[in-house]
């Protein structure tokens, strides 16, 4: 079958060569996603999480697949010390940094009064101090060396509106909104430029299995609230990395780009729900109103 033309490369060849790209929960779902395609633009990329195991998998197909230098590196981001040792490892191979994606998480629904002070600190250590901690020790890098970077954020939509049953991760991912848009400010005089990208439902084994389980993923469909009505592509949101952290993008700063599909503003307008309304109903309707 064809593939469908969202979900084909964007960008052309060697868009990002010579970039050094690190990528946080880089071994899995769409931190690898986004390591594929700036492998296959021509970046080097340090792949990080807590599991060096799977690292080192998605590294070595990674290689044989896209033909690009990929580094595991183990770090768990709420260690500001192992992050600092990230970043020594990373110039150690490459030389230098140019890119921060700040994408690994933790996530799971629940009712709030249901969790301990420990399962709300878990996502929000991993999250929002995950993402200052590496945001930091990039940066100061980067300030002490006077060479330019960019940061990009892993977000979600409800990081601006809130969500009922993930308020950790919320909570969380609402303080890396406020940590991209204080640093676009603050730190653009050192050439740094932080964005972000608010993704809408993309199918991973690590979201479904903890946002979507049975019997859950039987009764809903996550395409329904979408009113393009289906789940975003991986290679979609790559498209959008790339560009984001490619010199195509070197006026964007402090943006965070949606990409849902129109989903968050589905449940915001008072009267989308009238999309259930039949052609018969709406004649019925209008001339309710005309009499
Ligand atoms: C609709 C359409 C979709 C559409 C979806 C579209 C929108 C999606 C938006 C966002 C998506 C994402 O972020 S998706 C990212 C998903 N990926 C991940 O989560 C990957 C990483 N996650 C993990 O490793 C684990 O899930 C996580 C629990 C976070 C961390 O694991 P750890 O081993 O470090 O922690 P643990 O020791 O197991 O747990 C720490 C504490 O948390 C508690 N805890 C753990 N799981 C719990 C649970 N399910 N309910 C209550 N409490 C829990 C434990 O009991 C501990 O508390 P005590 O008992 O008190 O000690
Ligand atoms: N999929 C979706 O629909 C959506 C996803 N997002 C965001 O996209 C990003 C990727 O999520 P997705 O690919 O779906 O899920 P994954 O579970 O595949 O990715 C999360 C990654 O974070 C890593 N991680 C977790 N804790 C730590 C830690 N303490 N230190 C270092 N790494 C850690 C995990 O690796 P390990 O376990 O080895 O540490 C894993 O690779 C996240 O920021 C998520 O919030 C946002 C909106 C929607």
């Amino acid at each position: 079958m064809a593939t469908a033309p969202y979900a084909q490369p964007m960008l052309r060849d060697g868009a990002l060569d010579g970039k050094t790209i690190i990528v946080t929960g880089g071994g899995t779902g769409l931190g690898r996603a986004m390591t594929t395609y700036f492998l296959q633009l021509g970046a080097n990329v340090v792949i990080s999480s807590r599991k060096l195991d799977v690292l080192e998998a998605t590294a070595a197909e990674l290689r044989t697949q896209t033909g690009g230098k990929v580094l595991a590196v183990q770090c768990d981001v709420r260690k500001y010390d192992e992050v600092e040792k990230l970043v020594a490892r990373t110039i150690e191979e490459f030389g230098r940094i140019d890119v921060l994606v700040n994408n690994a998480a933790g996530n799971f629904i629940s009712p709030t009064e249901r969790l301990s002070n420990k399962a709300f600190d878990v996502i929000v250590d991993i999250v929002l101090k995950g993402s200052y901690n590496c945001t930091l020790a990039v940066g100061k890098h980067w300030i002490k060396e006077q060479q330019p970077g960019t940061i990009l954020n892993i977000v979600t939509t409800y990081a601006s509106v809130g969500s009922a049953f993930v308020v950790p991760s919320a909570t969380a991912k609402a303080g890396v909104l406020a940590l991209t848009r204080s640093l676009a400010v603050e730190w653009a005089k050192y050439g740094i430029r932080s964005v972000a990208i608010a993704p809408g439902p993309f199918p991973t084994e690590g979201a479904w299995s903890r946002l979507f389980p049975e019997p859950l993923a039987s009764k809903l469909d996550p395409a329904a609230s979408v009113p393009l009505k289906r789940v975003g592509s991986h290679q979609e949101l790559a498209n959008l990395a790339a560009f984001l952290v490619s010199d195509f993008a070197s006026y964007i700063n402090g943006e965070v780009v949606t990409i849902d599909g129109g989903e968050w503003l589905n449940g915001a307008g008072e009267f989308n729900k009238l999309e259930l309304l039949t052609s018969d109903m709406w004649d019925m309707i209008e001339k309710t109103m005309r009499r």
